[in-house]
């Protein structure tokens, strides 16, 4: 029987729930994806009494998290991160990605960033040769947004203001506008990541690179757990 694609987020999610440990301050992710890994994660602290304590990077994994009784705080009140599972937009065969297309990528970079340990979830439809494919989200401070804009654009990265389903632009948890690049292939993610931290104005991007070591992929072959070889 064929698996749709919210059936192999979720065996994915499923799976990536046992690498919790008791004790463990684990970083909850972002997207449809992590809400199958929180429901897994709480049913684990319901059934087998586990002691952790959750760091969201959103107020909807929050919200989640704590409705279904695990223990939050967050990212500041923690002395660290043991391990932070979350979604992705696309990784590519090096285990570089692309986050954001939940609009929460400077947060979950902050979470990420203070982990010891990431995994990704992803169904197998994320998984590509090369990134780009996917818009590439940048979360960008209001002030200024069309000069930025406009440097982009001049960069022949073609950006767009993200829009909700009103037509306003999106806001991200910090008040900040989201721009995606279509920028098509990216050859040389670590180039284009370099330039655009530089960018005045432009708070993140949603490169996310040699921060992962392990993704699990829902396939229809069942669940695959990939591990990069790099160090
Ligand atoms: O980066 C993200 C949010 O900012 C998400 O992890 C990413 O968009 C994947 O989402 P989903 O699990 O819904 O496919």
């Amino acid at each position: 029987m064929t698996m749709d694609q919210n059936e192999l987020k979720r065996i994915a999610a499923v799976r990536a729930a046992d690498f919790v440990e008791d004790g463990m301050i684990v970083g909850l992710g972002t997207g449809s994806t992590v809400t199958y890994l929180v429901e897994a994660i709480a049913k684990r602290v319901q059934a087998e009494g586990l002691h952790i304590t959750g760091v969201a990077t959103s107020k909807r994994t929050g919200k989640q998290a704590k409705a279904l009784g695990i223990p939050m705080k967050g990212i500041d009140e923690v002395p660290h991160v043991d391990l932070t599972i979350d979604g992705a937009d696309e990784v590519d065969k090096n285990f570089q990605g692309i986050k954001g297309g939940g609009a929460a990528h400077a947060f979950e970079k902050i979470v990420a960033t203070s982990s010891t340990k990431n995994i990704w979830i992803v169904d197998e439809s994320k998984m590509v040769d090369t990134l780009g494919q996917f818009p590439l989200p940048l979360e960008v401070i209001p002030y200024g947004s069309t000069k930025v804009f406009d440097r982009l654009n001049n960069e022949g990265l073609k950006p767009v203001f993200r829009l909700d389903d009103n037509g306003d632009r999106v806001k991200t948890h910090s008040d900040n506008y989201v721009i995606d690049l279509h920028v098509g292939k990216i050859d040389h993610p670590h180039l284009l990541a370099n330039w655009l931290i530089s960018q005045v104005g432009l708070l993140e991007h949603g490169l996310f690179l040699d921060i992962v070591n392990t993704v699990v992929v829902g396939t229809q072959e069942g669940v695959k757990v990939l591990e990069a070889k790099r160090a």
